[in-house]
């Protein structure tokens, strides 16, 4: 579908690269000859993911950076590093994202700022620092977000993701307005289910039947990396030069024929969230 060097002489920033969809967004990227910054809070985790592509793609640069989103002063050093030692970025990929269910009556005031500072906040702290140098240095630049359905449909059991997600399309719109004139485009995809670790782990703790999932969506089937990694290199690519302040629906017609997600845990107890909380919480510390 894409010439295999669609994009030398590009290079790419992609929060949360290390693992799940940023991941496979990274790897369609280096297949296409991109440059890639990779990051994440995980020193391990990113190192080892740029490292794996390295090895599949050697002729192509691959940097793995350790760094939290929601510390502004952190993103702004490390974006200033990029700037400094590699020349800078053409494209952003923010992807980075926290999320996990819960009834929205029994989050604490952390549990809603462990998401909405990383997905609203941090979002908006590489966004700007990505693109004010772009600004200052007359130089063209492609940001493509990850949102999900919800910034349409709402969703219950993750508001704080949902108020985020739709906060981050509406970046996408009013910078699209505002930079165009800078030559800085502004596009957003929402997939629907994609099943990775991280989001199975955090919003479908304790079941992990597809059937009914695969059942209902119009195409019978979940979405696949290689559906929003294709979607990803479409929409950065340069020669889609007029493509600016549209949010994509990747999701085979899901949210059109079924709406919201999440509703069968209006079923559950208060014994069943808090068994949901307990494996939510082990796997998440697995994972670090
Ligand atoms: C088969 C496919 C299944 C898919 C299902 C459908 C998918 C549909 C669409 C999906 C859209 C996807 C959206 C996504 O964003 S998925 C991405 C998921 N990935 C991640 O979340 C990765 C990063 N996440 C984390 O690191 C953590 O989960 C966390 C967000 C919590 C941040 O970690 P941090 O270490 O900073 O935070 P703490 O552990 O210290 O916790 C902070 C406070 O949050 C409270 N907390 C944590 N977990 C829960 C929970 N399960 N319930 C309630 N509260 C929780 C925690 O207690 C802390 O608060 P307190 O200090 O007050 O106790
Ligand atoms: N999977 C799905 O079905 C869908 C996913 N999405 C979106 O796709 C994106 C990727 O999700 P997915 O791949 O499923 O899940 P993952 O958990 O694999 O991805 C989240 C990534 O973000 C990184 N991250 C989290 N917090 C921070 C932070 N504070 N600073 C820097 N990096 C951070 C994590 O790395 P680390 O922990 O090392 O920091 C991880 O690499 C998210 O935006 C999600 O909302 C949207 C719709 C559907």
């Amino acid at each position: 579908m894409f010439s295999p060097q669609l994009f030398k002489n590009q290079s790419v920033l992609i929060t949360g690269g290390g693992t799940g969809l940023g991941f496979g967004m990274a790897d369609r990227l280096a297949s296409l000859g991109a440059t890639l910054h990779l990051c994440g809070r995980r020193q391990e985790v990113i190192e080892q993911a740029a490292h794996s592509l390295k090895e599949k793609y050697p002729d192509t640069d691959i940097f793995a950076h350790s760094l939290d989103i929601r510390d502004a002063d952190m993103v702004e050093a490390l974006v200033q590093k990029i700037w400094d030692e590699h020349g800078g970025v053409d494209a952003l990929i923010n992807n980075a994202a926290g999320n996990f269910i819960c009834p929205t009556e029994d989050l604490t005031i952390n549990g809603f700022k462990a998401i909405t500072e990383t997905v609203l906040n941090g979002t908006f702290y590489v966004t700007q620092a990505v693109g004010k140098r772009w600004i200052e240095s007359k130089r063209p630049g492609s940001v493509l977000s990850i949102v999900v359905t919800w910034v349409w449909t709402g969703s219950p059991f993750v508001v704080p993701s949902a108020m985020s997600k739709s906060a981050v399309d509406t970046m996408t719109k009013s910078l699209a307005i505002e930079w165009g004139r800078h030559g800085i485009r502004f596009n957003a995809i929402a997939p629907g289910v994609i099943p990775t670790e991280g989001a199975s782990a955090r919003l479908r703790p304790v079941d992990d039947n597809t059937e009914n999932l695969v059942k209902q969506n119009p195409m019978q089937r979940l979405g696949q990396m290689n559906d929003l990694a294709q979607l990803a290199a479409f929409l950065l690519c340069p020669q889609n030069s007029w493509i600016n302040g549209q949010t994509i629906a990747l999701d085979g017609g899901d949210w059109l024929a079924n709406g919201a997600y999440f509703k069968q845990y209006f079923e559950w107890s208060k014994e069943d969230w808090e068994k949901a909380r307990e494996v939510i919480k082990a796997k998440t510390k697995g994972a670090k």
